[in-house]
Protein backbone atom coordinates (compact mmCIF):
# COMPACT_ATOMS: atom_id res chain seq x y z
CA UNK A 1 0.00 0.00 0.00
CA UNK A 2 1.06 3.44 -0.33
CA UNK A 3 0.50 6.65 1.55
CA UNK A 4 1.09 10.16 -0.22
CA UNK A 5 0.81 13.06 2.13
CA UNK A 6 -0.06 16.43 0.58
CA UNK A 7 -0.43 19.55 2.56
CA UNK A 8 -3.86 20.33 2.24
CA UNK A 9 -7.32 19.61 0.64
CA UNK A 10 -6.81 21.41 -2.95
CA UNK A 11 -3.03 19.60 -3.30
CA UNK A 12 -4.58 15.73 -2.54
CA UNK A 13 -7.46 16.71 -4.75
CA UNK A 14 -4.71 17.83 -7.60
CA UNK A 15 -2.48 14.21 -7.06
CA UNK A 16 -5.80 12.02 -7.08
CA UNK A 17 -7.29 13.38 -10.07
CA UNK A 18 -3.64 13.50 -12.10
CA UNK A 19 -3.42 9.99 -10.75
CA UNK A 20 -7.08 8.66 -12.37
CA UNK A 21 -6.32 10.90 -15.49
CA UNK A 22 -2.90 8.86 -16.26
CA UNK A 23 -4.20 5.83 -15.55
CA UNK A 24 -7.38 5.95 -17.99
CA UNK A 25 -4.91 7.56 -20.57
CA UNK A 26 -2.42 4.69 -19.86
CA UNK A 27 -5.05 2.35 -20.30
CA UNK A 28 -5.89 3.80 -23.57
CA UNK A 29 -9.81 2.67 -23.61
CA UNK A 30 -12.10 1.81 -26.80
CA UNK A 31 -15.39 0.66 -26.68
CA UNK A 32 -15.25 -2.88 -26.61
CA UNK A 33 -12.23 -2.21 -24.05
CA UNK A 34 -13.69 0.34 -21.67
CA UNK A 35 -11.75 1.49 -18.25
CA UNK A 36 -13.70 0.88 -15.25
CA UNK A 37 -14.07 3.62 -12.86
CA UNK A 38 -15.88 2.81 -9.02
CA UNK A 39 -16.82 6.40 -7.84
CA UNK A 40 -17.49 7.45 -4.38
CA UNK A 41 -19.87 11.28 -3.26
CA UNK A 42 -19.48 13.39 -0.66
CA UNK A 43 -17.34 16.37 -0.15
CA UNK A 44 -13.39 14.49 -0.08
CA UNK A 45 -14.11 13.84 -4.52
CA UNK A 46 -15.92 17.13 -4.96
CA UNK A 47 -11.97 18.42 -5.75
CA UNK A 48 -11.48 15.34 -7.50
CA UNK A 49 -14.39 16.08 -9.66
CA UNK A 50 -13.33 19.66 -10.66
CA UNK A 51 -10.27 18.56 -11.56
CA UNK A 52 -11.25 15.70 -14.13
CA UNK A 53 -13.82 18.35 -15.87
CA UNK A 54 -10.92 20.78 -15.99
CA UNK A 55 -8.95 17.23 -17.61
CA UNK A 56 -11.88 17.08 -20.24
CA UNK A 57 -12.50 20.72 -20.79
CA UNK A 58 -9.40 21.39 -21.98
CA UNK A 59 -8.69 18.65 -24.19
CA UNK A 60 -7.13 16.19 -21.94
CA UNK A 61 -9.15 13.52 -20.83
CA UNK A 62 -12.21 11.90 -22.63
CA UNK A 63 -14.57 9.73 -20.81
CA UNK A 64 -16.59 8.47 -24.03
CA UNK A 65 -14.72 4.67 -23.60
CA UNK A 66 -15.20 5.08 -19.37
CA UNK A 67 -18.10 3.01 -17.81
CA UNK A 68 -18.74 4.05 -13.85
CA UNK A 69 -20.69 2.26 -11.06
CA UNK A 70 -20.88 4.81 -8.62
CA UNK A 71 -20.77 3.55 -4.46
CA UNK A 72 -23.84 3.73 -2.67
CA UNK A 73 -27.29 5.39 -2.93
CA UNK A 74 -29.55 6.61 -0.05
CA UNK A 75 -32.66 4.18 0.18
CA UNK A 76 -35.94 6.40 -0.62
CA UNK A 77 -34.93 9.64 -1.28
CA UNK A 78 -36.42 10.93 -4.46
CA UNK A 79 -33.80 10.38 -7.88
CA UNK A 80 -34.37 14.26 -8.33
CA UNK A 81 -33.69 15.18 -4.70
CA UNK A 82 -30.70 17.45 -4.38
CA UNK A 83 -29.02 15.18 -1.81
CA UNK A 84 -29.63 12.13 -3.82
CA UNK A 85 -26.41 10.57 -5.02
CA UNK A 86 -27.75 10.85 -8.50
CA UNK A 87 -27.91 14.39 -8.35
CA UNK A 88 -24.47 14.43 -7.08
CA UNK A 89 -22.73 12.86 -9.30
CA UNK A 90 -24.64 14.71 -12.14
CA UNK A 91 -24.01 18.23 -10.85
CA UNK A 92 -20.46 17.45 -9.85
CA UNK A 93 -19.31 15.33 -12.61
CA UNK A 94 -21.45 13.81 -15.27
CA UNK A 95 -23.16 16.64 -16.94
CA UNK A 96 -20.00 18.69 -17.52
CA UNK A 97 -17.86 15.51 -19.48
CA UNK A 98 -18.21 13.56 -22.67
CA UNK A 99 -19.49 10.75 -20.89
CA UNK A 100 -22.36 8.16 -22.44
CA UNK A 101 -25.40 8.29 -19.89
CA UNK A 102 -25.50 4.44 -20.51
CA UNK A 103 -22.12 3.98 -19.11
CA UNK A 104 -23.42 5.47 -15.70
CA UNK A 105 -24.61 3.30 -12.82
CA UNK A 106 -25.77 4.11 -9.84
CA UNK A 107 -27.94 1.83 -7.44
CA UNK A 108 -31.74 2.84 -7.96
CA UNK A 109 -32.43 3.12 -4.35
CA UNK A 110 -36.21 3.46 -5.34
CA UNK A 111 -36.39 0.03 -6.60
CA UNK A 112 -39.25 -2.07 -5.48
CA UNK A 113 -37.19 -4.88 -5.23
CA UNK A 114 -33.89 -3.84 -3.36
CA UNK A 115 -32.02 -7.16 -3.09
CA UNK A 116 -32.50 -7.63 -6.47
CA UNK A 117 -31.20 -4.35 -7.55
CA UNK A 118 -28.01 -4.92 -5.46
CA UNK A 119 -27.85 -8.97 -7.18
CA UNK A 120 -28.20 -6.72 -10.61
CA UNK A 121 -25.60 -4.36 -9.71
CA UNK A 122 -23.28 -6.73 -9.01
CA UNK A 123 -24.09 -9.09 -12.11
CA UNK A 124 -23.53 -5.64 -14.06
CA UNK A 125 -20.27 -4.95 -12.65
CA UNK A 126 -18.70 -8.87 -13.58
CA UNK A 127 -20.23 -8.31 -17.12
CA UNK A 128 -17.57 -5.67 -17.79
CA UNK A 129 -14.96 -7.48 -16.48
CA UNK A 130 -15.25 -5.97 -12.78
CA UNK A 131 -13.48 -2.47 -11.64
CA UNK A 132 -10.51 -1.00 -12.87
CA UNK A 133 -9.85 1.27 -10.30
CA UNK A 134 -12.10 2.10 -7.45
CA UNK A 135 -11.74 5.74 -5.97
CA UNK A 136 -13.17 6.52 -2.34
CA UNK A 137 -13.13 8.37 0.96
CA UNK A 138 -14.48 7.04 4.11
CA UNK A 139 -16.47 8.54 7.17
CA UNK A 140 -14.92 9.30 9.83
CA UNK A 141 -15.27 5.79 11.66
CA UNK A 142 -13.51 4.70 9.11
CA UNK A 143 -16.48 3.50 6.93
CA UNK A 144 -15.64 3.22 3.33
CA UNK A 145 -19.06 3.57 1.01
CA UNK A 146 -21.92 2.26 3.40
CA UNK A 147 -19.80 0.08 5.20
CA UNK A 148 -20.66 0.65 9.08
CA UNK A 149 -18.70 -0.45 11.57
CA UNK A 150 -18.97 -3.98 11.65
CA UNK A 151 -19.79 -4.75 8.11
CA UNK A 152 -18.66 -8.29 7.26
CA UNK A 153 -15.12 -7.48 5.00
CA UNK A 154 -16.39 -10.33 2.36
CA UNK A 155 -19.56 -7.88 2.33
CA UNK A 156 -21.28 -7.66 -1.40
CA UNK A 157 -23.70 -5.06 -2.39
CA UNK A 158 -26.76 -4.77 -0.39
CA UNK A 159 -29.49 -2.55 1.18
CA UNK A 160 -27.53 -1.65 4.81
CA UNK A 161 -29.12 0.44 7.93
CA UNK A 162 -26.88 3.61 8.70
CA UNK A 163 -25.20 3.97 11.95
CA UNK A 164 -25.81 6.44 14.33
CA UNK A 165 -22.43 8.41 13.04
CA UNK A 166 -22.85 8.24 9.61
CA UNK A 167 -26.78 9.91 9.74
CA UNK A 168 -25.66 12.77 12.15
CA UNK A 169 -22.33 13.49 9.72
CA UNK A 170 -24.35 13.65 6.87
CA UNK A 171 -26.99 15.45 8.55
CA UNK A 172 -24.66 18.68 7.29
CA UNK A 173 -26.40 17.91 3.75
CA UNK A 174 -30.15 17.94 4.99
CA UNK A 175 -30.40 21.54 6.57
CA UNK A 176 -28.22 19.82 9.76
CA UNK A 177 -31.79 17.67 10.80
CA UNK A 178 -30.81 14.20 11.10
CA UNK A 179 -34.70 13.28 10.91
CA UNK A 180 -34.57 14.15 7.04
CA UNK A 181 -31.44 11.68 6.61
CA UNK A 182 -32.53 8.42 5.03
CA UNK A 183 -32.33 5.73 7.60
CA UNK A 184 -31.29 2.88 4.93
CA UNK A 185 -28.96 2.98 1.86
CA UNK A 186 -27.46 0.70 -1.16
CA UNK A 187 -24.16 -0.01 -1.23
CA UNK A 188 -21.18 -1.74 -2.79
CA UNK A 189 -19.78 -4.24 -0.24
CA UNK A 190 -16.15 -4.36 1.13
CA UNK A 191 -15.34 -7.07 -1.09
CA UNK A 192 -16.82 -5.52 -3.98
CA UNK A 193 -14.21 -2.61 -3.28
CA UNK A 194 -11.77 -4.97 -2.76
CA UNK A 195 -12.02 -7.02 -6.10
CA UNK A 196 -11.39 -4.29 -8.03
CA UNK A 197 -7.93 -4.18 -9.65
CA UNK A 198 -6.66 -1.29 -7.87
CA UNK A 199 -8.21 1.03 -5.09
CA UNK A 200 -7.75 4.66 -3.97
CA UNK A 201 -8.46 6.58 -1.23
CA UNK A 202 -9.19 9.97 -0.32
CA UNK A 203 -8.47 10.96 3.23
CA UNK A 204 -8.46 14.80 4.35
CA UNK A 205 -9.16 16.70 7.53
CA UNK A 206 -8.43 16.06 11.29
CA UNK A 207 -11.86 14.06 11.86
CA UNK A 208 -10.65 11.69 10.10
CA UNK A 209 -6.92 11.13 11.40
CA UNK A 210 -8.07 8.35 13.99
CA UNK A 211 -8.97 6.37 11.13
CA UNK A 212 -6.06 6.97 8.73
CA UNK A 213 -4.87 5.65 11.64
CA UNK A 214 -6.36 2.57 12.71
CA UNK A 215 -6.47 2.24 9.05
CA UNK A 216 -2.64 1.61 8.32
CA UNK A 217 -1.04 1.29 11.43
CA UNK A 218 -3.36 -1.31 13.13
CA UNK A 219 -4.61 -4.66 11.92
CA UNK A 220 -7.51 -5.40 9.41
CA UNK A 221 -10.86 -4.95 11.50
CA UNK A 222 -14.49 -4.91 10.30
CA UNK A 223 -14.48 -2.23 13.13
CA UNK A 224 -12.88 0.54 10.37
CA UNK A 225 -13.93 -1.16 7.69
CA UNK A 226 -11.07 0.64 5.05
CA UNK A 227 -8.79 -1.20 6.63
CA UNK A 228 -9.44 -4.27 4.72
CA UNK A 229 -7.37 -2.49 1.87
CA UNK A 230 -4.35 -3.75 3.64
CA UNK A 231 -4.86 -7.33 1.76
CA UNK A 232 -5.37 -5.31 -1.50
CA UNK A 233 -2.04 -5.81 -3.91
CA UNK A 234 -2.89 -2.43 -5.19
CA UNK A 235 -3.92 0.18 -2.74
CA UNK A 236 -3.35 3.98 -2.82
CA UNK A 237 -4.71 6.35 -0.20
CA UNK A 238 -3.59 10.32 -0.47
CA UNK A 239 -4.23 12.18 2.31
CA UNK A 240 -3.85 15.70 3.92
CA UNK A 241 -1.04 16.68 6.48
CA UNK A 242 -4.19 17.02 9.03
CA UNK A 243 -5.48 13.78 8.59
CA UNK A 244 -2.27 11.89 9.70
CA UNK A 245 -2.36 13.76 13.42
CA UNK A 246 -2.93 10.29 15.19
CA UNK A 247 -0.25 8.88 13.00
CA UNK A 248 3.81 8.12 14.33
CA UNK A 249 6.06 10.36 13.49
CA UNK A 250 8.18 7.04 12.12
CA UNK A 251 5.29 6.24 9.72
CA UNK A 252 4.36 9.81 8.41
CA UNK A 253 8.52 9.66 8.04
CA UNK A 254 9.06 6.38 6.30
CA UNK A 255 5.92 6.92 3.89
CA UNK A 256 7.07 10.51 2.49
CA UNK A 257 10.54 9.02 2.79
CA UNK A 258 9.31 6.90 -0.73
CA UNK A 259 7.18 9.42 -2.00
CA UNK A 260 10.51 11.17 -2.04
CA UNK A 261 12.15 8.42 -3.33
CA UNK A 262 9.50 7.79 -5.90
CA UNK A 263 9.69 11.87 -6.91
CA UNK A 264 13.41 11.49 -7.41
CA UNK A 265 13.27 8.61 -9.96
CA UNK A 266 10.57 9.69 -11.99
CA UNK A 267 10.53 13.42 -12.02
CA UNK A 268 7.95 15.67 -10.12
CA UNK A 269 5.94 15.95 -13.40
CA UNK A 270 5.30 12.46 -14.29
CA UNK A 271 2.68 11.71 -10.76
CA UNK A 272 0.45 9.19 -13.25
CA UNK A 273 3.76 6.95 -13.69
CA UNK A 274 3.85 6.02 -10.04
CA UNK A 275 0.92 3.47 -10.66
CA UNK A 276 3.85 1.14 -11.25
CA UNK A 277 5.21 1.73 -7.53
CA UNK A 278 4.28 0.35 -4.63
N1 LIG B 1 -21.38 6.94 1.84
C1 LIG B 1 -20.55 8.08 1.92
C2 LIG B 1 -19.10 7.63 1.86
O1 LIG B 1 -18.85 7.01 0.62
C3 LIG B 1 -18.20 8.82 2.07
O2 LIG B 1 -16.86 8.43 1.94
C4 LIG B 1 -18.46 9.43 3.42
C5 LIG B 1 -17.55 10.58 3.74
O3 LIG B 1 -18.03 11.77 3.22
P1 LIG B 1 -17.18 13.08 3.15
O4 LIG B 1 -16.25 12.88 2.01
O5 LIG B 1 -18.18 14.15 2.89
O6 LIG B 1 -16.47 13.23 4.44
O7 LIG B 1 -19.80 9.87 3.42
C6 LIG B 1 -20.82 8.91 3.16
O8 LIG B 1 -21.02 8.13 4.27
Amino acid sequence: MRLIIRQDYDQVSDYMASYIKDRIIEFNPTADRPFVLGLPTGSSPVGVYKNLVKYHQNGQLSFKNVVTFNMDEYVGLPRDHPESYHSFMWHHLFKHIDILPQNVHILDGNANDLEEECKKYEEKIKSFGGIELFLGGIGPDGHIAFNEPGSSLSSRTRVKTLAYDTILANSRFFDGDINKVPRMALTVGVGTVMDSREVAIIITGAHKALALAKCIEEGVNHMWTVSAIQLHPKALIVCDEDATLELHVKTVKYFKGIDDAIQNIIGRENVGLQGNYK
